[in-house]
Parts: C-alpha cells; structure tokens; sequence
C-alpha cells in the first residue's frame, strides 16, 4: 500500500469534546503533521445546526448538517456526537467503507461494542476509543496492550468526574447536590442528560468497557448491577465524614469464581484510602494483575480539553500506523466470561437507621442482623428530637456480609414498628 499524501479527517460533533478537537487539530497541525509523518486535514465538522452558537470558534466554512457525504470523503472519522443513533449507523458506515474510527462514546459501546468491534475487524480498521473511560487518563490502551501478558484479577475505581465533582464538593463544601450539578454541566463534565452520571449509567457503560478488555470477555451495560449517588443526601456525606469516611461512586469489575462481577455503586472510602483524595473531576482507576501487582491510574476524567487529548492520542497513533502500513491489533475476547450476579458479593456496610428511643429496640435490630449472618461491627446512636418526638439515629457498620443476607436483614428491620425509616445503605470499601 502507497503512503496517503495527507490524512482527511471527518469530525463528527463539536460539543464540550469535539470543539477542542477541532482546535488542536487547527492549532497543533505543524506538530501532528510531524508525529504522523503527513498532514492531518479537517475536512468538515458534523453539526445539528451549522447556525447555532459555539463556545470554540470555528470557521463557517468546515460545518455541515451532512454527516454521511463527509463521513464518505474522508480517511478517518471521529465521532463525539454520543448516544446511540445515528452515531451507531455512521460508525459502522465509516468501518464498513475500510475507515478507522476514533470515538468518545461509552454509552454506544458499552451496548453495541461487539458489533463495532466486528465490523472493525471484518474490514480490517481500528476502532480506538480511550476517551471513552477515564477521559484523559490512558486506562484502556495499558489494558489492551501494556497488560496483555498479565492475568487481572480486579479493577476498581472512579470513572465518572460529575458524580465525583458533586459528591467531593459536598464533602468539602457541604454545597447542595443540584446546585453542584449545575456546576459540573458549566464546565462541560456532565451528559447531555446528566441523569447517566447522577444514576451511575456512564460509570457503569465505562464498567462495562474495562470489564471487556481486562478480562478478555464480552460485557454489556447489562451485565452492570447499578446504584447511582440521587439517593446520597448532604446527611449521608456529613455522617460519612463524622465516622472518617469519604462517599465515593466505585466502579468494580472482579473475578468471582468462574465469572467476572461488574458493580458501580457509592461506597464510604476511609479517609487515608488513596481513593478519598481524588478531589474534583478528577478519576482514579487501580488495576489488580497477578504479576504486576497493584496499579494506579489517576488524572481528569471528564472535560473537553482532557478528553480531546484522549481522541488524539488514539487519532495518532492509527494514522501513524495508516503511514507505516498495518492494521491495529483486534480485541481479544478468548475468555468468554459471564458476568455473575451480585447476591454472593460480599462487602461491609453503613446503615443508617431512625428508630424509635426505647428500651429494647436496639437489642432487637442487633438480633435481626445476627439471625441474618450479618456481624455487627460498630453501632453508634444519637438521640434527637423534632416535633415533639423523641427518636433515636443509629449508624451501623457491619463486617463482610453477601448482598443477599443484607437485603433479607434490611426487609425485616424496615417491617418493625420501632423503625421509622431506614436513612441510607451503602457499601464499605475494605475488607
Ligand atoms: N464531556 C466529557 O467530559 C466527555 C468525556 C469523555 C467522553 N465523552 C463523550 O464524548 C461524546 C461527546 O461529549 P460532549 O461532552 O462533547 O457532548 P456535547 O453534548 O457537548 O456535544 C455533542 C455534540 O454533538 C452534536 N450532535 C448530537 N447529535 C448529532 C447528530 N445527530 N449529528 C450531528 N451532531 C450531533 C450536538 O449538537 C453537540 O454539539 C459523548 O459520547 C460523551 O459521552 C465526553
Ligand atoms: N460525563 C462523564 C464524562 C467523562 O466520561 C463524566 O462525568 O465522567
Ligand atoms: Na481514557
């Protein structure tokens, strides 16, 4: 194959992400031309309205509402639309015509990444998606590559910055959940529909991606169990704090048994965890292999300038690789796990409960836990009153009990009349 004289490269979407890529590839076209060894040309930018406003300028000349005609003229595509469709269809419109891709979209791979994948394979063309997790933190290349020696046992860690970005500043701050929320749209972390962050969907789509590549299995989003942080109040994060915990959203994909579990749900970090650190947008990814160890994997994990090095990054690479001849390296997928479901899952526990202030109750819930095999650990009890009522707030932090046993001890204490309501349960990290 003739080396291309130059790289035409169709960008489709030019939101918080696809801007920025737009003006690295206009600003820093002397330095990608020097990387890659031929030009990088923008052929065109695909918009829904070549009319509306942009936060990034850019020359009325490179936009167009016709994603297929500039997906058709060009050498490479990347794509920073989101969603499922029409993204899907151009993707593999763009692969079936022997183009690599480049794509941010996790909530799109995390549902029909095998059939991306196979349509990048059949024609022999990258598809690169490491914007997709972790935004700027190179996460899935060590995973595909630096790691594919070695055999994972688990991976763990923050993968979305809004949720992180909201839960940190009320920990710092005590500032409300939507008025954080609102923040983290301004500065271009959320979702078009910030309900995937704030429910734990895009952590669980990036899951979902890492569990694939780690495990060298084929996940979906379906196979995530998946608890968001709507639930979380500034009550939770304030007795979090006063029991020296941090509420972080925790993506988890480990080996259990003969099968892989994927959970993304809050958990109380202890302070000194390096975990509890990871303040603002920031992510931080650990990676458990049999020979390396234990890995750690931290930087911006959402924003458009960090995200866009991600997409160039992976924009390089491949056309470095279109320049010198040969195809990337296909997923593997030889292991074929099958996700396992969450009721043997072991964790510990902080419930937090207001119950009545009289004698016995709490003898009475302790038994519960007991009779359930779920072993207290700590309890703590502040009386308050309001209106007139006396009641009392118990916080209880269990030792390792599964899922299963947890759920059956929490329906029953929620059927006891002394129990006015059951505040918050949410997972311990640590064993
Ligand atoms: N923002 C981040 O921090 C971040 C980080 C990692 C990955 N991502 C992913 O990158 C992608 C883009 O994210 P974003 O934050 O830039 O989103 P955004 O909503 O800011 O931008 C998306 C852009 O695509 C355009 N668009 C949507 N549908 C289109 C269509 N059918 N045809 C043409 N244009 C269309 C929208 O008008 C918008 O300008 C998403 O898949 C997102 O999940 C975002
Ligand atoms: N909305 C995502 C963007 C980065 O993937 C987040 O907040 O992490
Ligand atoms: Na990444």
């Amino acid at each position: 194959m003739s080396q291309p004289e130059k790289i035409k490269v169709a960008l489709l979407g030019a939101g918080n992400v696809g801007s920025q890529v737009a003006r690295i590839l206009l600003e820093d076209s002397d330095l990608i031309r020097q990387r890659i060894g031929v030009p990088a040309e923008l052929i065109g930018i695909a918009v829904r309205d070549t009319e509306a406003p942009r936060q990034v300028p850019l020359a009325a000349a490179l936009l167009t509402d016709d994603a297929e005609v500039l997906i058709d003229q060009a050498d490479v595509v990347i794509e920073l639309t989101g969603g499922i469709e029409p993204a899907r269809t151009r993707i593999l419109r763009a692969l079936h015509a022997g183009k690599p891709v480049v794509s941010g979209n996790k909530a799109l791979l995390a549902k029909h990444g095998q059939e991306l994948q196979a349509a990048a394979n059949q024609n022999g063309v990258q598809l690169s998606f490491e914007a997709a997790v972790a935004g700027a933190i190179p996460i899935l290349r060590p995973l595909r590559d630096s790691l594919a020696g070695d055999k994972i046992t688990r991976v763990l860690g923050i993968m979305n910055g809004t949720t992180n970005f909201i839960l940190d500043q009320m920990d710092t701050t005590g500032a409300q959940f939507n008025d954080v929320l609102k923040e983290a749209q301004r500065l271009g972390y959320a979702e078009a529909d910030p309900t995937a962050d704030i429910e734990g969907y895009d952590a669980a789509s990036k899951a979902a991606i890492v569990a694939s590549l780690a495990f060298h299995s084929e996940f979906t989003i379906d196979d995530v169990h998946c608890e968001g942080i709507t639930s979380i109040t500034a009550h939770d994060v304030q007795a979090a704090k006063d029991d020296g915990f941090v509420i972080k959203l925790l993506a988890i994909c480990e080996l259990d048994g003969d099968g892989v579990n994927i959970r993304v749900n809050p958990t109380l970090v202890p302070q000194e965890h390096p975990l509890a650190s990871v303040h603002d947008a920031y992510n931080a990814v650990f990676v458990e292999a049999e020979n390396a160890g234990e890995l750690m994997f931290y930087g911006p994990g959402a924003g458009g300038a960090p995200t866009a090095s991600a997409v160039m990054g992976d924009f390089v690479s491949l056309a470095r690789r279109m320049v010198l001849g040969g195809a990337g390296v296909p997923e593997s997928n030889h292991a074929a796990l099958q996700s396992t479901p969450m009721a043997a899952v072991v964790s510990r526990y902080s419930v937090g409960l207001i119950v009545e202030d009289k004698l016995g109750v709490l003898a009475n819930i302790a038994r519960i836990f007991a009779e359930h095999g779920v072993s207290i650990q700590t309890m703590r009890q502040t009386k308050f009153e309001k209106d007139g009522q006396f009641s009392a707030a118990l916080r209880i932090v269990t030792h390792q009990a599964a899922d299963s046993n947890l759920r059956k001890t929490m329906a029953v204490v929620d059927s006891l009349d002394a129990v006015r309501s059951i505040a918050s349960v949410i997972r311990v990290e640590g064993k």
